[in-house]
């Protein structure tokens, strides 16, 4: 080669590797628009460290409803409205709907064994999401209807007597009807093993996962280098991994042990384990944590309807028009039945507007694109992180009128709760909150039934208000602004004052309270001594 020619492509590589350089932390040509970037670094630097869907809704106000940031070369695409939703997560669902990887999630859960953070195009993805889609359907739910009624009273006989740990009696009751249908066994009390283990594994589990929010090791992946003596972090994650493993691996081994016995009783996990190498589910992992991502997902439940009740004492006024409307259709004989809540159309908007004003999923849950796509002349490319931003599409002044404010009647007079002289998104549809695509949640008909019932029953039996303050007489409100940071949001554990409607109520309560026990009874095989005291104590087994 002459020196000519060598001089030309050396120049070349140079003016390449120059241009390349240069081009660090831009955003690349194509992405949706967003704010300006700094070399190297893109958008680190204005990040917000918490509550992101908040700087992202104000983002779109100057940016339009599809922006993108570039955190370093990690490109995140943040999705503002119904329409961009329905174009990207869920008409391109074959390339939208795989998870990002994130290092802290395959630390936490190695091999992709979790179903809801692991990639689309995994087989055993496929396998979990179809049997945990049969497990969920509302029709199959119905199979549960006496069970989850029998759970709602005593949810309400637990109010009554301890009105003070209302919201563990929330979890309980979650985790105790979740794992009846997943595990075939139940928790009598909120100290029952399961209960209070569960409360205790599983935010420390979420909170491992925010770890990369503080520690950016999927963008630093050297980070992940640095030996577990100097970082607190590994340890952390895993003493969770140790104590997830163990939670779930015993309710897993309890099945196993009662087929062992041939004392089943038809539950989902023996239907699994049984028909595992038909399914594809043989691993013991992938079992394993199949129980645990359907038991954690339950738990959303719990901070919706713990969000519901701040939203009772918050705004007394709506909760008076919910209790009328009850009373009205209910009658103070009998608590609400599911066939009521066809007939109670201001409890359902109540629940509507408590999840629009605070949705505990804020940004959902991310997806990743796993191959370019061009959407109306706009790349998302392959590896970019997508959100949706459901606080956004619920805030958006576009649409919703006074949206910081919170009116049930909003959705009496559109069901969507838009305002009558909006011309809607027309790809606006129903629980948007629930995610879209191929992974749009699947315990969706589990949620929306225990939420209605559930919130039905508990302003039939009790008024809530703010707890005052013996010392000081102050009422003392919950926090409408102060939810916890993460994926989920959830509202602080408050002080109320829960008080029964009449003594009519509590002969109620207490009346079917005492009827549970048969119903109960084919899911207590494995309670502790503590547990069948209570039941001794307080439930008429005969
Ligand atoms: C109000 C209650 C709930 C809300 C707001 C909610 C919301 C969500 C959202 C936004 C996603 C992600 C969807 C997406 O990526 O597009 C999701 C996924 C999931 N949810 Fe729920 N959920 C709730 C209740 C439940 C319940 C009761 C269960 C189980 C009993 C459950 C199990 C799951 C599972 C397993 C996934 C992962 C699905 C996958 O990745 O394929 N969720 N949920």
């Amino acid at each position: 080669m002459d020196k000519v020619a060598l001089g030309v492509i050396l120049s070349a590589l140079i003016a390449f590797a120059l241009s390349k350089t240069f081009s660090l932390g831009s955003r690349r040509k194509g992405l949706p628009p967003g704010p300006p970037t700094k070399w190297l670094i893109g958008n680190a630097h204005i990040f917000p460290k918490g509550n992101l869907h908040l700087a992202f809704a104000e983002w779109s106000k100057v940016y339009g409803d599809v922006i993108s940031l570039q955190v370093f070369h990690q490109t995140i695409i943040v999705l503002n409205s119904p329409s961009a939703i329905r174009e990207i997560i869920d008409k391109r669902n074959v390339a939208s709907s795989n998870r990002p990887r994130t290092m802290i999630g395959e630390r936490l859960v190695p091999n992709e064994a979790n179903f809801g953070m692991s990639k689309l195009a995994d087989e055993k993805w496929k396998a979990c999401r179809k049997a945990a889609n049969a497990l969920l359907h509302s029709d199959n739910l119905k199979k549960f209807t006496n069970l989850q009624t029998a759970e709602t009273h005593q949810l309400l006989w637990d109010f009554y007597h301890t009105p003070e740990d209302w919201f563990q009696n929330i979890h309980r009751f979650v985790v105790s009807f979740a794992s009846i249908i997943i595990y075939g066994k139940r928790s009598p009390r909120v100290k029952s093993r399961d209960v209070a283990e569960f409360m205790a594994v599983h935010p420390q589990f979420m909170d491992a996962m925010n770890i990369s929010a503080i520690v950016p090791v999927d963008i630093f992946p050297i980070l992940d280098k640095v030996p577990e003596i100097f970082v607190k972090w590994k340890k952390q994650v895993k003493q969770v991994r140790k104590m997830h493993e163990a939670l779930y691996g015993r309710l897993l081994g309890q099945v196993q042990d009662r087929l062992k016995l041939n004392i089943g009783n038809g539950c989902f996990m023996e239907d699994m384990i049984l028909r595992g190498d038909k399914l594809g589910i043989n691993d013991r992992d992938v079992l394993l944590n199949l129980g645990g991502v359907l038991l954690q997902g339950s738990d959303t439940t719990s901070v919706a309807l713990q969000n519901i009740i701040c939203c009772l004492v918050c705004y007394p006024d709506a909760q008076e028009k919910v209790y009328k409307e009850i009373e009205q259709v209910v009658g103070v004989d009998r608590p609400p039945h599911i066939d009521d809540l066809p007939n109670l159309p201001y409890t359902r908007a109540f629940i509507e507007e408590s999840n629009r004003l605070r949705p505990l999923d804020p940004l959902a849950l991310p997806h990743c694109m796993n191959q370019d796509e061009i959407v109306n002349g706009v790349l998302y490319p392959k590896g970019s992180v997508i959100f949706m931003n459901i606080w956004g599409l619920m805030h958006d002044e576009r649409y919703f009128e006074d949206p910081y404010e919170f009116k049930p009647e909003r959705f009496l007079s559109n069901s969507f709760g838009v305002r009558q002289d909006a011309d809607d998104d027309p790809a606006r549809r129903p629980n948007l909150m629930f995610g879209g695509g191929r992974r749009v949640c699947p315990g969706m008909p589990f949620a929306q039934l225990a939420l209605g019932i559930n919130t039905a029953s508990l302003i039939w039996a009790f008024s809530f208000s703010p707890y005052r303050d013996p010392k000081s007489g102050k009422e003392i409100l919950p926090d409408m602004s102060h939810y916890s940071v993460g994926v989920i949001a959830s509202p602080k554990p408050v002080k109320l004052q829960i008080t029964p409607r009449s003594q009519k109520h509590v002969d109620v309560i207490e009346k079917c309270f005492q009827e549970t026990g048969g119903i109960f009874a084919p899911f207590e095989h494995e309670l502790s001594n503590e547990d069948q005291q209570f039941n001794a104590k307080y439930r008429d087994l005969m």
